[in-house]
């Protein structure tokens, strides 16, 4: 790590951005945090507190935040994004060229329709001149603000910003691994929300271990395979990124997306679950978008297909649970095939 920290700033004050922000203005980075709501930035400047998204967490003395764009950019070396999958476009077109040339990081985990896009693509898209990366892994913001050991993943294909990245987050409570497959890690993070839907649905009907345990593992190979089939690394899959967040979010009451799957599951409205729970679940968008996109690509996604039946076409959990346990019985790991015409590298053995 170096002494001389570059300047950073997160776009976002929900629950994410705020836990970001603190760790790195607790981390000795002169941090900006910037949010649209002015009545929102005020109470926490003066209460240093984000009662809204994060009570209970004390903002570091060192945090600033604003509401004014300009400013919170002038600076910046380095953008952490944390605006929901649905505004995250917009945000990016309002600033317009005040990012260009500036390290943009993404660590919203949803996906644009039309397009199927990535965040990082979007970036791609609208800050052509930007450096980007992706930051995902296993990352309840409550307990990363609460200074739990955590870690994470920065993928990009410059080197250089995630040794930034890794440099600027890293500390006792963080460890930041790097990885190259932007576009797996991205689509680990969007993936996952949907089976924990599945999750906390289940959880709510209180089924045993052995069916949680199988579900956590067929989400897995049901991921991981249409991954691969849209060009992901599926090794990937076996990382924080991976298998990492999809544990940690198909586990835990924490999560808002298992959160809403178990207020499904106790028989609450999609509608009457989303507004409960008064904070972002992408998994519920990812839903839709990935069933349409499976469909197109003809990959078989039994979970996914089952879910939005239940969600979206109102047919009965019993005839979707007896479709999914009398499917013709395949095989268990899929990617036998892939480990035999990829060799290890050097590093790897
Ligand atoms: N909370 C977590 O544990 C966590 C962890 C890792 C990644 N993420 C990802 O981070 C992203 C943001 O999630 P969050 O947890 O911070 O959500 P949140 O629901 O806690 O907060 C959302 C924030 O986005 C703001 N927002 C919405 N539309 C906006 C717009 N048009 N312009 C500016 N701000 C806007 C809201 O005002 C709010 O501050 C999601 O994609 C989520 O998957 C969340
Ligand atoms: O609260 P969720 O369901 O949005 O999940 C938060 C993070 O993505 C967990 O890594």
């Amino acid at each position: 790590m170096t002494d001389h920290k570059v300047p950073v700033t997160v776009l976002g004050g929900g629950s994410f951005g705020t836990t970001l922000a603190n760790l790195l203005a607790s981390n000795s980075v002169p941090t900006t945090l910037w949010l649209r709501n002015e009545e929102q930035a005020s109470e926490m400047r003066e209460q240093r507190e984000n009662t809204r998204y994060l009570p209970g967490i004390k903002l570091d003395p060192q945090l600033t935040v604003t509401t004014d764009m300009a400013s919170a950019l002038s600076a910046a070396e380095l953008v952490f994004l944390a605006i929901p999958s649905g505004a995250f476009r917009s945000v990016l077109q309002q600033i317009g060229p005040g990012l260009a040339g500036k390290g943009l990081i993404s660590t919203t985990k949803g996906i644009e329709q039309p397009g199927f896009l990535m965040m990082s693509q979007i970036v791609e898209q609208e800050v052509p001149e930007a450096r980007v990366a992706v930051l995902s892994g296993p990352n309840l913001a409550r307990e990363m603000a609460a200074g739990a050991l955590t870690a994470t993943v920065v993928a990009s294909d410059d080197e250089a910003l995630s040794a930034q990245v890794q440099d600027v987050l890293g500390c006792q409570s963080l460890r930041v691994y790097a990885s190259q497959d932007r576009y797996g890690v991205e689509l680990g993070g969007a993936l996952k929300n949907v089976y924990a839907i599945i999750s906390g649905m289940a959880a709510a009907m209180g089924v045993g271990e052995n069916t949680k345990s199988m579900l956590i593992t067929r989400a897995l190979a049901e991921m991981t395979r249409f991954a691969v089939h849209m060009g992901a690394n599926p090794l990937t899959f076996l990382g924080l990124a991976g298998v990492g967040d999809l544990i940690v979010t198909c586990t835990s009451p924490m999560s808002r997306n298992y959160q809403v799957g178990h207020a499904l599951g106790k028989g609450l409205t999609l509608e009457e679950s989303i507004a409960r729970l008064g904070q972002v679940a992408e998994g519920v968008n990812t839903l839709k978008v990935l069933r349409q996109k499976s469909l197109e690509e003809g990959v078989y996604m039994p979970l996914v297909a089952g879910l939005h039946a239940i969600i979206f076409e109102q047919q009965p959990l019993a005839d979707v649970i007896g479709r999914l346990m009398s499917a013709e019985q395949k095989h268990d790991v899929e990617f036998s095939a892939f480990m035999a015409s990829t060799p290890l590298t050097k590093e790897q053995k």
